[in-house]
């Protein structure tokens, strides 16, 4: 790994422009600062996000960029101001890297919504260097951004906790949508959907996923413990369950209607906005006066979140549903998540990938 002091090599899977396609690509990561954590990747869980990134879907996106925000790792150095982890320990690192620690979010610590939030790929860091994910042999973060797995979680469940894992739990939290006997809705049952529906669940919830097909209906109330499953194109099933929801978690990651799924909340009920659209979404005016219901949307979690997350899974014996692959099976994974084909996580086992042996560009 070499020392302090060096500049380390690392090889990670890149795209090199909107087609999305991942190669191996060799890169040098900063010498450890003061505060900077090495981590050898273990695992790394593939997000809808990292499609959107990898294809250009925001229009912001920079080549070459090692995706990858769901990730978990071993540490192997750390700079001689970190006080919170030690070489051997295993860490998760998320969707952000950095932030200002000035502006009113980062005093209050939701520093997610900083809005100098550093993203962990696709972005530029504080020495004017890009920043890569986590598809790579190693990542260097600062100690801040950096939580501890708990003992009792394998690390490839842990990956998809990262960032599908505290999205669902920190609005629920936030919101006020923790106590027991709400009636919750998860729209879209994919990474962050099927973690809604066992966090939901163990909050005490009745939950309803609504999804575009009845394809996931029986793993849905099987295998992950929903209570009820709607078609969102069965107008009366649609009709039936009118007024009847608390909460919808909508993670759809195309444009849709909203007034479907407005009509489903009760008085009061929030729709919770996840997924990254990048065109305007619209509803007429009555459909959130007639029931004083509220649009909103949420952004990852808080890192003391991220944290409270992960022991809220050891304690309740959560587990995510995940396809481990090898790192050279990441193309056909990306392929096959967007074109809707994973139950319901893809987790890259990239230490187990032997990828510094892969030539590299
Ligand atoms: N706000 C935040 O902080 C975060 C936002 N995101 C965003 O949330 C969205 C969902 O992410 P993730 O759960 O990883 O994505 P997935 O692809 O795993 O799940 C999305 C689900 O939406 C449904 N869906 C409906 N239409 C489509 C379509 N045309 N293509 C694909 N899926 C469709 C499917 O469920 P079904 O079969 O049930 O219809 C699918 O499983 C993405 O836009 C992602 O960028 C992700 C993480 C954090
Ligand atoms: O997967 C996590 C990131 C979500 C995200 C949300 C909003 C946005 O504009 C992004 O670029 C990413
Ligand atoms: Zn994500
Ligand atoms: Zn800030």
């Amino acid at each position: 790994m070499g020392s302090l002091a060096t500049e380390k090599t690392v090889t990670g899977w890149a795209a090199r422009d909107a087609t999305g396609h991942l190669s191996p690509y060799n890169y040098t990561i900063r010498k450890t600062g003061p505060e900077d954590v090495v981590v050898k990747v273990l695992y790394c869980g593939i997000c809808h996000t990292d499609i959107h990134q990898a294809k250009n879907h925001l229009g912001a996106s920079k080549y070459p960029m090692v995706p990858g925000h769901e990730v978990v790792g071993e540490v192997v150095e750390v700079g001689p101001e970190v006080t919170k982890y030690r070489a051997g320990d295993v860490v998760g690192v998320g969707v952000i890297v950095g932030c200002c620690r000035e502006c009113h979010p980062c005093k209050a610590n939701v520093e997610q919504y900083c809005n100098k939030r550093i993203w962990s790929y696709n972005d530029v860091y504080t020495d004017g260097r890009p920043t890569q994910g986590g598809f790579a042999s190693a990542i260097i973060v600062d100690q801040k951004f950096v939580v501890k797995i708990p003992a009792g979680l394998a690390p490839e469940q842990a990956a998809p906790l990262l960032c599908a894992g505290v999205t669902v739990y920190s609005p629920l939290k936030h919101f006020g949508l923790m106590s027991p006997g709400l009636r919750g809705g998860i729209l879209g049952l994919g990474g962050v959907g099927h973690m809604g529906v066992k966090v939901a669940k163990s909050m005490g919830h009745h939950v309803t996923v609504i999804s575009s097909s009845g394809k996931k209906r029986a793993e849905a109330m099987d295998d992950l413990g929903a209570d009820a499953y709607l078609v969102s194109s069965d107008a009366a099933e649609m009709a039936a369950a009118a007024d009847s929801l608390d909460y919808i978690i909508d993670t759809v990651p195309v444009h849709h209607p909203l007034e479907p799924y407005l009509a489903l909340l009760k008085l009061d009920g929030k729709l919770i906005l996840m997924g990254v659209i990048n065109q305007p979404l619209s509803f007429i005016s009555p459909m959130v006066m007639l029931g004083r219901k509220s649009i909103t949307g949420s952004f990852i979690g808080s890192m003391a979140e991220t944290e409270e997350v992960l022991q809220f899974c050891v304690d309740k014996g959560l587990t995510s549903q995940i396809e481990v692959v090898k790192m050279d099976y990441v193309n056909q994974a990306l392929e096959r998540l967007e074109r809707n084909d994973v139950r319901y996580r893809f987790v890259v086992d990239v230490a187990g990938s032997n990828i510094d042996d892969a030539p590299a560009a």
